[in-house]
């Protein structure tokens, strides 16, 4: 009998020695055109036989995601509002892209019997259903076998993702089929259980995938040519990175630079599987490799992009000679963990510290916590600053060029920004500081503009 590793080495030689496995995501499905610059892209390379699809996304700017309108159907019963005209708006989105691709999926059948027991299902199994059409249209449309992401990736009963079973699983698949269309996303329990990754887990499904392979590569492909040295919806035409570490990418996406889900690099990674950020419209472009290393030239920029996100608040504390009683920042931590809120960053001062929380992970506790600080720490002074943007600057290359962080405040304090606090990683590959949230957009244009525009 074959085993799962010769099954791998028979693919690798078939596809001319390189594995890929190539994640869409919505914006790269979501309509009937989308679907077939996804073929000419898969047809093009022989190593792309293993294809993982995100739910339909938005067609335009004013369009809604399936995944949105299927939560919607979900608070509509939770509510016992009629969901019907959402339903049938969604119904219609499928059967518009099956019929002008002229498959035989029965689209429409497939899609009044899952309206009709509608009642019966969990949230998850009804927002599941988004990347299960998808995945069923591509599969057929590609002429690769379907594959249910809940017969392959297992969750465990609290929610967390069981690795080895799901790579035992995947290389089952691979040695059965050769090749695959998998809806991202969910997966289910050895019960059955659907249960989803967080928003935007197409992207670790994809990379859970790569790892169960042991691909060469990761492809994740989406509406931007690469990862971009600044939000486009803020910075007008950011440069792509051509290059970046694992390390850089964790911090610019953990803060928001939306393109790819911050866990997907972590199964990747272990296995040392680079990943590609392409364009499904432009696949000419080149695109951003992430890996573990990026050799340094003397030309690269010291920042390699900026990524941030609003709404934090941070609880300032000051106590004269802090310095010297021993414990006082741990207490204080733990009545953070004590009421189950996950700290950000912790800035400190000789006499002071602050801790940094996202603000809706504090909204009905943020009280308590000042009182339980009051009563415990018996501190000088207790303040909330709220309305905080956090902005990350990262970049390898800011460790051995002295000066970054002094010419970084500089150019803000030129534009009048206020800078609430600032604090740096150990690794010194990033700076994070704060703003108020309503400084969020000026300030990315303000470093962008400083160290990011060629033109300037
Ligand atoms: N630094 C960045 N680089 C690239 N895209 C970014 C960045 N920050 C935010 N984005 C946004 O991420 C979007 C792509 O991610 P996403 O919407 O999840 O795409 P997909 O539907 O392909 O999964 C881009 O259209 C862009 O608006
Ligand atoms: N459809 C899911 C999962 C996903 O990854 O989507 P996208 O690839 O469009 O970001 C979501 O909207 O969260």
């Amino acid at each position: 009998m074959e085993t799962s590793g010769d099954a791998l080495t028979a693919q690798r030689t078939k596809a001319g020695h390189m594995i890929k496995i190539t994640k869409f995501g919505g914006s790269s499905v979501a309509d009937a055109g989308q679907f077939k610059k996804v073929k000419r892209i898969i047809e093009a390379d022989e190593g792309r036989r293993f294809v993982v699809v995100s739910a339909a996304g938005k067609r335009n700017s004013d369009d809604n995601k399936i995944t949105d309108l299927l939560y919607l159907v979900d608070a509509h019963r939770t509510y016992h509002v009629d969901c019907t005209p959402l339903l049938e708006d969604i119904k219609q989105r499928f059967v518009g892209i099956a019929s002008e691709l002229g498959l035989k999926y029965p689209m429409a059948e497939k899609f009044d019997e899952f309206a009709a027991n509608i009642k019966g299902y969990t949230t998850e199994y009804i927002v599941s259903r988004g990347e299960y059409f998808t995945a069923q249209l591509m599969s057929e449309y590609l002429g690769l076998p379907f594959a249910d992401a809940a017969d392959y990736v297992r969750f465990h009963h609290d929610g967390t993702l069981d690795m080895q079973r799901t790579c035992d699983r995947i290389h089952d698949l691979v040695v059965r089929e050769g090749s695959f269309v998998l809806p991202g996303f969910y997966g289910a329990t050895a019960e059955g259980d659907v249960r989803l990754f967080s928003r935007g887990g197409g992207d670790i499904t994809g990379a859970i995938v790569a790892r169960a392979l042991n691909a060469d590569l990761y492809e994740n492909w989406t509406d931007v040519s690469g990862f971009l040295t600044a939000d486009p919806r803020i910075v007008k035409r950011p440069r792509s990175i051509r290059r970046i570490t694992f390390d850089e990418m964790h911090e610019l996406s953990y803060m928001g630079a939306s393109v790819l889900h911050e866990e997907a690099i972590f199964p990747v990674r272990e296995a040392n599987i680079p990943i590609a950020i392409l364009n499904t419209n432009h696949p000419e472009e080149r695109g951003t490799i992430i890996q573990e290393r990026v050799e340094s030239s003397e030309d690269d920029p010291v920042i390699t992009g900026i990524a941030g996100k609003k709404d934090f608040l941070t609880v300032h504390v000051s106590k004269t000679k802090m310095s010297d009683s021993v414990g006082l920042l741990a207490r204080a931590l733990g009545i953070f963990e004590r009421y189950g809120v996950s700290v950000e960053h912790v800035p400190t001062g000789v006499d002071s510290f602050g801790v940094v929380v996202n603000s809706a992970d504090v909204k009905d506790k943020i009280y308590s916590i000042v009182a339980d600080i009051q009563r415990e720490l018996k501190p000088d002074e207790v303040k909330v600053i709220d309305q905080l943007a956090l902005i990350s600057v990262v970049g390898r290359n800011m460790s051995n060029r002295p000066g970054t962080s002094g010419r970084l405040f500089y150019e803000l304090g030129k534009k009048d920004i206020n800078i609430r606090l600032i604090t740096q990683s150990s690794q010194e590959i990033n700076i994070i500081f704060g703003v108020n949230n309503s400084d969020f957009e000026d300030t990315i244009r303000a470093v962008y503009d400083a160290f990011l525009d060629e033109e300037a």
